[in-house]
């Protein structure tokens, strides 16, 4: 079995979660809280920019150039295509994109970003993509399943989100993350190999948090003023 393939068989009770998350659900039957929609953009934004950040300490593990340009290839995927899954849940919701900007990192968010720089910081490159893939595998599957499942008209409402998760670029995006995980865990040791899955599973849980961070309108128990602590 491919490691890649030992990592989602690991992860599968997490997967299973995660399509069954109310938030998700709801994307299929065209019917989320609008207050739920909005805490997802104002903290997916904010996940997204650090996501790039952290392929910037990716790029900085690659020995090749065609990792590097892999990774290149992600930010411009994250700046230019992942707005548009953000657009449509602001129509939904009512709400200009541009007023959702800047928002502090919630616990779940600050969490999972950490735990994502931290191994790419400290770990290998195999450390690195394990931790990050999560982010494009779960969002495929969902798309994938959302479109065979519902099969959506584009006058359900949350049409354009299914067609871009569900479209063959993210699950091409998600093959690769697959090879090139693969290709260090040939190179890994058995410790390096351990480390791999533990990020990887730690994202799956941290995904599925995501969605529930969302959907509950996590913030700090205290809340304050200043927004200096946006980072
Ligand atoms: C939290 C999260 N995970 C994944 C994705 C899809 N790139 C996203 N936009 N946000």
């Amino acid at each position: 079995m491919r490691f890649s393939e030992k990592l989602r068989q690991e992860a599968d009770p997490i997967f299973n979660a995660i399509f069954e998350h109310p938030f998700v659900k709801g994307i299929g039957e065209g019917n989320v809280p609008k207050q739920a929609l909005i805490h997802y953009v104002m903290q997916d934004y904010e996940y997204l920019t650090t996501f790039c950040r952290i392929y910037g300490l990716a790029v900085s593990k690659c020995t090749t150039r065609e990792d590097m340009t892999f990774f290149q290839e992600q930010i411009g995927f994250v700046l230019n295509e992942e707005i548009h899954p953000h657009n449509n849940f602001c129509e939904v919701a009512g709400v200009r994109y541009e007023d959702l900007q800047k928002a502090p990192l919630a616990p779940t968010a600050h969490h999972y970003t950490r735990h994502m720089m931290e191994a790419s910081i400290n770990g290998s490159l195999g450390e690195t993509l394990a931790a990050l893939a999560p982010c494009p595998w779960t969002y495929w599957e969902i798309g994938r399943k959302l479109k065979s499942e519902v099969n959506p008209d584009k006058q359900h409402p949350f049409y354009d989100w299914i067609s871009f998760y569900g479209n063959d670029e993210v699950g091409t995006i998600t093959e690769t993350f697959m090879a090139k995980i693969d290709a260090c865990a040939e190179q890994a040791g058995e410790r390096e190999k351990e480390l791999m899955l533990s990020h990887f599973l730690k994202s799956s849980q941290l995904e599925h948090q995501f969605w529930t961070m969302a959907y509950e309108q996590e913030e700090w128990p205290v809340r304050l003023q200043s927004s200096i602590s946006s980072l």
